[in-house]
């Protein structure tokens, strides 16, 4: 949504993107193994309007922060709640703002550091918003790619998925050659997320695996090998609807996660809570060490939501077609 003056200049620029879950190929989609992830009913919306009164700000109600941006040196003065995710949105601005002073409101209802994109969502949302702002021509491919390095920059380390997904919506396969292509979206309320209060941090552990990689280059070389073949068997199993299958590389795909250390006792816990209420797979989505697993269970998503939901944090999630828009409020 775009709200223009008389005079035609815009005076708030609006945008919002999906969050997302990856289904299989997290940790190996960044040596370049393929990956499948989708986007999910849960988005970050960004809205960017002219200060009156000469400084930067952001806030968010929903995370219960305020605070001065300084975007030319990348720096803030923090007024209240964590900052963590204004290094995403200082990076998207340092690299499509002219400094000029705004106000940012962000509003999002993906629980955050939870495995499920809120970083790439509120990366993108800011993007587009600010090529709309600029009067740059929205333009999709380029809104993710320069999505991908402000993750890159902020991370130290990032593969090209999560803000791939953000950006264009739907499931996607993404290939060793980066090449994306789609799925039909055929899941309907099949998949449960379950979320600890305990918050993980996708920087520290895509670096504790690559520190786990490079002491053993033999084995992790092996173990994400394997994880990319498990990602190349799910993709036929996705188009030829096996669900048993697409169960069972899940619950491989998650014991090759614990054997790279990304596992919890916590997420652990509700992987096989999930399997014995009735999910066919369950494994974490997303970096883990925290955050988030995901349970596909055609049938028994309210069981399997409502065992979860016992002693952690569940949610039922529709898969989405809709990627970043200007229009979505
Ligand atoms: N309450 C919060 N307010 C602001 N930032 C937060 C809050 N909780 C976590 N963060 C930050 O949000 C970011 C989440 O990104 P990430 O770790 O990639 O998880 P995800 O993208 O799966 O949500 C991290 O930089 C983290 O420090
Ligand atoms: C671990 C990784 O494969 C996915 C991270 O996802 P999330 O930030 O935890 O939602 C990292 C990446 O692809 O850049
Ligand atoms: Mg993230």
């Amino acid at each position: 949504m775009v709200i223009i003056n008389l005079s035609g200049d815009i005076m708030e620029a609006i945008a919002s993107a999906p969050g997302k879950t990856i289904l299989f190929g997290e940790h190996s989609v960044v040596y370049k193994q393929p990956a499948i992830a989708t986007a999910v009913n849960k988005r970050a919306t960004i809205s960017i309007k002219r200060s009156t009164n000469g400084v930067s700000t952001l806030r968010s109600d929903d995370l219960q922060f305020e605070a001065e941006l300084d975007t030319e040196n990348k720096s803030y003065n923090l007024i209240r709640g964590k900052p963590g995710i204004i290094r995403y949105i200082l990076e998207a601005l340092f690299s499509t703002h002219d400094h000029s002073p705004i106000d940012i409101k962000l509003s999002l209802n993906i629980p955050i550091g939870s495995g499920l994109g809120s970083s790439a969502a509120v990366t993108v949302a800011t993007l587009a918003a600010l090529h709309k702002f600029h009067g740059i021509k929205f333009n999709k491919h380029l809104i993710a790619k320069k999505a991908h390095i402000v993750e890159r920059n902020v991370q130290g380390i990032a593969s090209p998925l999560d803000t791939l997904v953000c950006t264009n919506g739907g499931m996607i396969y993404l290939s060793r050659d980066k090449m994306v292509s789609r799925f039909n979206l055929n899941f309907k309320s099949s998949f449960v997320i379950g979320y600890t209060s305990k918050r993980g941090n996708t920087g520290k552990m895509v670096r504790s695996v690559r520190a786990l990689k490079n002491r053993n280059p033999r084995i992790l070389g092996s173990i994400i090998k394997t994880m990319g073949q498990i990602v190349d068997e799910a993709k036929l199993a996705i188009i030829s609807g096996n669900n048993q299958k697409i169960a069972e590389l899940m619950n491989i795909n998650q014991g090759l996660l614990d054997s790279i250390g990304v596992n919890t006792t916590e997420l652990s816990r509700m992987v096989y809570s999930a399997r014995r209420h009735g999910a066919l797979g369950s494994k974490i989505t997303g970096s883990g060490g925290g955050g988030s697993i995901i349970a596909f269970c055609p049938g028994k998503s309210n069981e399997v939501h409502d065992a979860l939901n016992k002693y952690d944090n569940a949610i039922k999630i529709a898969l989405s077609n809709e990627g970043v828009n200007l229009k979505y409020r």
